[in-house]
């Protein structure tokens, strides 16, 4: 398949956004991989590893699904899965809105430009200073988390003008993702719980503010949820408090978030949320519920992040060294918990395959190990790779797009992986490697 072809591929893909590999990733019989048409061995030659490697054309094709998918919502991407100047730009580009969550992520947003009535600011503690510098920015809507923040928030706004906000509440709904991942339930530290009254009392508090316009609310149930019924759920429950609203103080509000969440496949045959059939359900759920209500139809906003960049990316590692064990292979490489947390915060599982040469050896059960000194610095556990797996072989690890990049440290004083972009048979730096001198910037010595 030629680029142009492959990229028309990855354009089409709507339902078929399944697997854990981007559209654009091909593995050929000699034991090739390219990614948007490029080779990965040209990517680990001329930009080392370990490396992040985007497929910008599928990451595209993701973000207009979103949109195709639903129409008449706006969606909002997640910066906080994957971010940098570039990825601003690309969601600014494909007319998404930014679901920003710190002072630093709005600073990237604004650094390209980004449009800030198109920017959702989050946080369950926003410091004063980036309530003001989210103020300052002019974001299009501010998600207040606590009833302190409401006053604080009224306070700061400048005279003469309204900041539109929108009200995290708790909706109670169990999702069932990774208990460190888990928001939708009470008992968390994320939003106003409905049961204790706090949500109420929000409302009561920012109609009483006259510099702040509540557009809405916000709920988010948590991440990696690979089925629509919690979504559904979450629909019919803030539907009913938009009439509750209603019911108390006679005001229609025009907008349910309801935030991100949505599941992606890491394995060769997990499936992750069909988009599709989460937007019909979800679509159909908020529509009846309205309906018996009474109530409008509220402008639905909702804020994927994982689904959007998470398959897009995979991370490109040199094999260090190859320990053989009694049952398996233990292939240590040149990267680690500093560039994959994930295994280490929720026991996340990953699909790795050696590339760059044909093997005829027989696979083996593998475990891909950083080189971080921890014990529990595991990349991917049980995968197959071919028995003479050695030193100086390539291994990508498929859907490393979201929370890689942006959850990773420098233990160890290792310095941070680029990130390469790859569209239309070209692969260009995004962000560059972390060397040693940037790690020593901060350090002001003696
Ligand atoms: C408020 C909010 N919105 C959106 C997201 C994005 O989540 P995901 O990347 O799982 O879609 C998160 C993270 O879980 C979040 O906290
Ligand atoms: N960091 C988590 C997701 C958290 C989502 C942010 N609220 C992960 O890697 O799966």
């Amino acid at each position: 398949m030629c680029v142009l072809e492959q990229d028309q591929a990855a354009n089409g893909r709507t339902a078929a956004m399944a697997g854990p590999w981007s559209a654009g990733t091909r593995f050929t019989a000699d034991g090739g991989a390219t990614v948007g048409g490029v080779p990965l061995t040209d990517i680990a030659t001329r930009f080392g590893t370990p490396a992040y490697v985007i497929d910008e054309t599928d990451l595209r094709a993701r973000c207009r699904a979103y949109r195709a998918a639903l129409p008449d919502a706006e969606v909002v991407y997640a910066a906080k899965a994957f971010l940098c100047r570039a990825m601003a730009s690309w969601v600014r580009e494909e007319g998404l809105g930014l679901d920003v969550a710190s002072g630093g992520e709005l600073a990237v947003a604004a650094s390209v430009g980004f449009p800030a009535e198109r920017i959702v600011f989050h946080g369950n503690a926003k410091t004063p200073r980036e309530l003001a510098a989210a103020v300052e920015a002019g974001v299009g809507r501010i998600v207040v988390d606590t009833l302190a923040e409401i006053n604080h928030l009224a306070a700061i706004v400048p005279f003469g003008r309204r900041q539109k906000v929108l009200i995290r509440v708790i909706p109670d709904i169990d999702a069932g993702a990774h208990r460190a991942i888990r928001t939708g339930g009470e008992d968390q530290k994320f939003g106003m719980s409905i049961a204790s009254g706090a949500a109420a009392e929000a409302v009561a508090r920012t109609l009483g503010q006259s510099s702040l316009e509540l557009a809405g609310l916000h709920c988010h149930l948590g991440s990696q949820i690979v089925t629509p019924e919690p979504f559904e759920r979450a629909a019919r429950v803030m539907v009913e408090q938009l009439a509750q609203i209603r019911d108390t103080h006679g005001v229609t509000l025009p907008e349910l978030d309801l935030g991100g969440g949505h599941g992606i496949p890491y394995l060769d045959g997990e499936r992750g949320l069909d988009l599709e059939s989460y937007a019909r359900r979800v679509d159909d759920a908020v529509r009846a519920q309205a309906a018996w209500l009474g109530l409008p139809v509220p402008r639905l906003i909702i804020e994927p992040g994982r689904a959007v960049s998470g398959p897009a990316g995979l991370t490109l590692y040199r094999v260090i060294t190859v320990k053989r064990g009694l049952s398996r292979i233990f292939v240590a490489v040149d990267g680690g918990m500093s560039d994959n947390p994930r295994p280490c915060l929720y026991g996340a599982r990953y699909t790795a395959r050696m590339i760059g040469r044909r093997s005829g050896a027989a696979t083996r059960a593998a475990t891909v190990v950083g080189h971080h000194c921890e014990a529990g610095d595991t990349l991917a556990e049980d995968v197959e790779l071919p028995a003479d797996i050695r030193p100086g072989d390539l291994i990508a690890v498929a859907a490393t797009g979201a929370y890689h990049h942006s959850m990773a440290s420098t233990y160890n004083m290792t310095g941070r992986p680029p990130v390469v972009a790859v569209a239309s048979g070209r692969a260009r730096l995004v962000v560059r490697r972390e060397e040693p001198a940037d790690l020593m910037l901060r350090d002001v010595g003696l």
